[in-house]
């Protein structure tokens, strides 16, 4: 069930974090992904392919791809104001996407189990009814803030932990915080 408290339709979601490789505003390196809500459990997002991201000349890395992917699943966790980290993620790649394309990326909830979220995710060239280019199921695992406490690097956690943008981002997620 889509939260009571998560955002309206049409809302922008903005970074979960801000050094985040797909959606952070503040990682230069990064995809800059921006995502929003859509009706019941889905989501869409975009992202522009830049030079950066390139693997064979001119088209797009796999693996960026399926970071973007892996983004805008992820991004469905606002929804459901539950912390979850990608347990797995399988992706095809349909069709090579070019430098400079814009990828229409939309994601939804298919089913809840326990602590597992099951989802599915399309990206499309150009336009979002263009071409599929990519697409990916997803295994979401449901877990609590201390996921990130225990295992992440200790500068980066009190950097966040003493930011008040990034705890309230942190609640925008919990049910219980
Ligand atoms: C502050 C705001 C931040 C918000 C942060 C949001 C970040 C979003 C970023 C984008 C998303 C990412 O890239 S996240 C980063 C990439 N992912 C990760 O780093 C995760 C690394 N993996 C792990 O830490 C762990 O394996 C977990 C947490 C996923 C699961 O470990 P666990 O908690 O011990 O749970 P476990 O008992 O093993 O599994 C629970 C259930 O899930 C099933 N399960 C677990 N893994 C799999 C799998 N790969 N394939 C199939 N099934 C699986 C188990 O069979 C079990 O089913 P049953 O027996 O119950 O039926």
């Amino acid at each position: 069930m889509r939260h009571a408290d998560a955002p309206a339709p049409g809302e922008l979601l903005g970074a979960h974090y801000g050094q985040c490789f797909g959606c952070g505003g503040e990682q230069p390196h990064g995809l800059h992904l921006a995502a929003r809500a859509g009706e019941g459990l889905s989501i869409t997002a975009e992202f522009t392919v830049r030079p950066e991201h390139q693997g064979a000349p001119g088209l797009a890395h796999g693996g960026v791809l399926a970071t973007a992917l892996d983004e805008t699943l992820g991004s469905l966790n606002w929804l459901l104001r539950t912390i979850a980290v990608t347990g797995r993620l399988e992706t095809d790649f349909v069709r090579p996407v070019p430098v400079g394309t814009t990828l229409h990326l939309a994601a939804e909830v298919t089913a809840v189990a326990g602590r597992k979220i099951y989802s599915t995710a399309t990206g499309r060239i150009g336009a979002p009814d263009g071409p599929v280019a990519v697409r990916a199921d997803a295994l979401f695992i449901e877990v609590k803030v201390d996921h990130f406490i225990d295992h992440g690097r200790e500068e980066e956690i009190q950097a966040a932990m003493n930011d008040p943008d990034q705890i309230r981002r942190a609640r925008a997620f919990e049910v219980n915080p």
